[in-house]
C-alpha cells in the first residue's frame, strides 16, 4: 500500500516501565535492554528521568554512549534544573537526543498538585520547551492528565508549545480513565482546533487502569496519531502502560483495514520480552498477548485439528513473526559451543566469551541430567549463570531430609567472605529449613516478603525457577535461582538476593 502512514514506537520502558514496582534496573540491566530495544528497531528509547537520582542520570548518559540508531529520551518536569540535567545526561547521543518535558494541565492537577492557575502552567510550559529548544531541536512536551484537561485549554497548551518549539506532543491518559471513542475525539478535536498542529507530531501515552491502553492507543492512531509511547510486556506504573508487543502486532496484523505500520523488527520481540523478564522476575502471564507462553498454543481438539489442516484457521499471526521459532538445532548433551551460542543470539543474548562458556558449562551439566532442553531453560541459565552481582555468598553443597514422618531438615555449607561455614537447621518443611540455614549462616536481618516457584518447562525433569524478593532497612531486592532441584533452586534464589541486598547496601554505604 503506497498511503501506509509509519507510526513512530516510543518505547518507555526504562522510564515509566521502571516507575513499576519492583522492576527498578540497575546500569548494567538498562544497558541490556537498551541494546534489545535497538535491536527490536523502536525510533525513541526514553532511557529515564536524569533528574531523579545519580543513578538515573548515569543510566541515560551511558545509554546516550551506548546505543547507535535509536533517538534516546529523557524525562524532565517543566523547570530549568531538570532540563538542564536532562541535556547533561542525553548530551552524548548529540542528534539522537530527545528531551521530554512535561506538566499537568487537568483542573485536578493544577488545583491540588501544582498550585498553578491555567496562565501559570502555559507560561511554564512555554518556557521549558524554549529552555530545550536551546539545546536542541528535538523536544518532547506532554501535557499530564491530558485526557481529564479541559478541551480548548487542551488545545490552546497544544498550539503553545508548538509555537515555542516542540516537534513532538504527547496527550496522555496518565490514569487510565479514557476509553476508545473519547480518545478518538479528544485526538480528533486537535487536529481540527490547533492551528500550527501540522507542524508537530501528536503523540499518545496509554496507562491500562481499565485494561484498554492498547485499544486506546489504536483509537488514537487511527485519528491522527504518528507516535505510541509503549513499554515491553506492558509494564509501568500501577496498571502498566500500553503493551508495546501488542499494539505493534495489531498494527502489523490488521494491515487490512488499517494503513499503518511501525518500523520495529517483530521477530525480536519475544526474546525482548524474556530478556525484560528475566532481568526484572516480573513474569508474564501465560495468556498475554503475543508473548505468553499460551499465546501460540492449541489446547482444544477441534482446534488442534483445523491447525493440522491449515494454520490460519485458528493463527491471526505466525509464531515466528515474533521470532518464537521452532527450535531447529535440538539442543542436548551432544551440541557444541556453536549451536549453543547461535541459539543464545537468536534468543537475544549477546554474551561476551567467558560467560558463553561458563554458561556452556552449566547447560552441558543440564544436559546429562535432562532429555530436552527448551528456550526457557536457556533463559534460566543465562539468568542464573550471567545476570549476577559480585557474590559475597556462594552456595557450596546443600542437602535435605524430608518427607511424611521426619522433621525436615537443611545441612547447607555455604561461603561467606571467602571462607567455607556448615549448618543444619529444622524447619516446618525443607524450604523453610533451608532458608533458617541460610540466615543463621550468612547472619542476615533480611525480611523475607515474597517467595515463588514455577517449574521452567514440562516434564518431571523440569529445572524449577524461584524468586526470593527480601527487604532490608527500606531496600527491596529480587533474587532469582534455577536447579532441577527445586529446594536448591529456592537456596540459590535466596543466596541471589542475599547479594544483591549487599551490593545494594554498599552503594549506600550501609550493612547488612
Ligand atoms: C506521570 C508521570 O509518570 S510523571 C513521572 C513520574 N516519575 C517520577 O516521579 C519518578 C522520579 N521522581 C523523583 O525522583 C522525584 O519525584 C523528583 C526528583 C523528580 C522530585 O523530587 P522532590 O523534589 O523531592 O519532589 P516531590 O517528588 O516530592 O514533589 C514533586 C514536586 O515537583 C512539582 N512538579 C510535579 N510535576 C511537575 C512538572 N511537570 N513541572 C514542574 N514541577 C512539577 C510538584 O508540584 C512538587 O513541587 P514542590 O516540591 O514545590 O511541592
Ligand atoms: C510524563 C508523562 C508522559 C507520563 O508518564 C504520563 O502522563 O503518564
Amino acid at each position: 500500500m503506497d498511503n501506509v502512514k509509519t507510526i513512530k514506537i516510543f518505547d518507555t520502558t526504562l522510564r515509566d516501565g521502571e516507575q513499576s514496582p519492583g522492576a527498578s534496573m540497575n546500569i548494567d540491566e538498562k544497558l541490556r535492554i537498551a541494546a534489545q530495544l535497538e535491536k527490536l528497531n523502536v525510533d525513541v528509547i526514553e532511557a529515564g528521568f536524569p533528574i531523579a537520582s545519580e543513578g538515573d542520570f548515569e543510566a541515560v548518559k551511558r545509554v546516550a554512549k551506548a546505543t547507535h540508531h535509536s533517538q534516546i529520551a529523557g524525562l524532565s518536569r517543566a523547570n530549568d534544573k531538570d532540563i538542564d540535567c536532562a541535556w547533561k545526561a542525553l548530551k552524548p547521543a548529540g542528534e539522537r537526543a530527545r528531551i521530554h518535558t512535561f506538566i499537568a494541565t487537568s483542573d485536578i492537577h493544577m488545583k491540588y498538585k501544582l498550585k498553578m492557575s491555567e496562565q501559570q502552567v502555559i507560561d511554564t510550559a512555554v518556557a521549558a520547551v524554549k529552555r530545550a529548544a536551546g539545546y536542541t531541536p528535538n523536544v518532547e512536551f506532554s501535557a499530564e492528565d491530558a485526557v481529564r484537561t479541559r478541551l480548548p485549554f487542551l488545545a490552546q497548551v497544544v498550539e503553545e508549545v508548538i509555537a515555542a518549539g516542540a516537534k513532538v506532543v504527547n496527550i496522555p491518559d496518565t490514569v487510565g480513565y479514557t476509553i476508545p471513542s473519547e480518545y478518538f475525539n479528544i485526538i480528533q478535536y486537535l487536529k481540527e482546533n490547533v492551528s500550527n498542529v501540522e507542524q508537530a507530531i501528536l503523540s499518545v501515552h496509554c496507562h491500562n487502569d481499565l485494561g484498554l491502553a492498547v485499544a486506546n492507543s489504536l483509537a488514537a492512531v487511527q485519528a491522527g496519531a504518528g507516535q505510541v509511547e509503549c513499554t515491553i510486556n506492558g509494564i509501568g506504573e500501577r496498571a502498566g502502560n500500553c503493551s508495546l508487543e501488542e499494539i505493534v502486532m495489531a498494527l502489523r496484523t490488521r494491515q487490512d483495514i488499517m494503513p499503518f505500520k511501525t518500523d520495529v523488527v517483530t521477530e525480536h520481540i519475544y526474546a525482548s520480552s524474556k530478556l525484560l523478564s528475566t532481568i526484572t522476575g516480573i513474569v508474564v502471564q501465560p495468556n498475554k498477548a503475543i508473548v505468553g507462553a499460551n499465546a501460540f498454543a492449541h489446547e482444544a481438539g477441534i482446534h488442534q485439528h483445523g491447525m493440522l489442516m491449515e494454520k490460519s484457521t485458528y493463527e491471526i499471526m505466525t509464531p515466528e513473526s515474533i521470532g518464537l521459532t521452532q527450535n531447529k538445532l535440538v539442543l542436548g548433551k551432544h551440541s557444541g559451543r556453536h549451536a549453543f551460542g547461535m541459539r543464545l543470539t537468536e534468543l537475544g543474548y549477546e554474551l561476551n566469551k567467558e560467560d558463553l562458556n561458563k554458561a556452556f558449562v552449566r547447560f552441558k551439566a543440564l544436559a546429562d541430567k535432562k532429555k530436552d532442553i527448551y528456550d526457557e531453560d536457556l533463559d534460566a541459565i543465562v539468568a542464573d549463570e550471567i545476570v549476577r552481582i559480585d557474590e559475597r555468598y556462594k552456595l557450596v553443597e546443600m542437602n535435605i531430609a524430608s518427607g511424611s514422618f521426619a522433621a525436615p531438615t537443611a545441612t547447607v555449607a555455604m561461603e561467606v567472605d571467602g571462607k567455607v561455614k556448615k549448618t543444619a537447621v529444622m524447619g516446618s518443611g525443607p524450604v523453610d529449613a533451608t532458608f533458617k540455614a541460610i540466615k543463621k549462616l550468612t547472619k542476615s536481618q533480611a525480611k523475607l516478603i515474597d517467595f515463588t516457584v514455577g517449574a521452567i518447562t514440562g516434564g518431571t525433569d523440569a529445572q524449577g525457577e524461584c524468586t526470593v524478593r527480601l527487604k532490608f532497612e527500606g531496600r527491596e531486592v529480587l533474587g532469582q535461582g534455577a536447579h532441577l532441584d527445586i529446594i536448591v533452586a529456592s537456596a540459590k534464589a535466596y543466596i541471589n538476593a542475599l547479594n544483591k541486598l549487599v551490593s545494594v547496601l554498599q552503594r549506600t554505604a550501609g550493612g547488612l
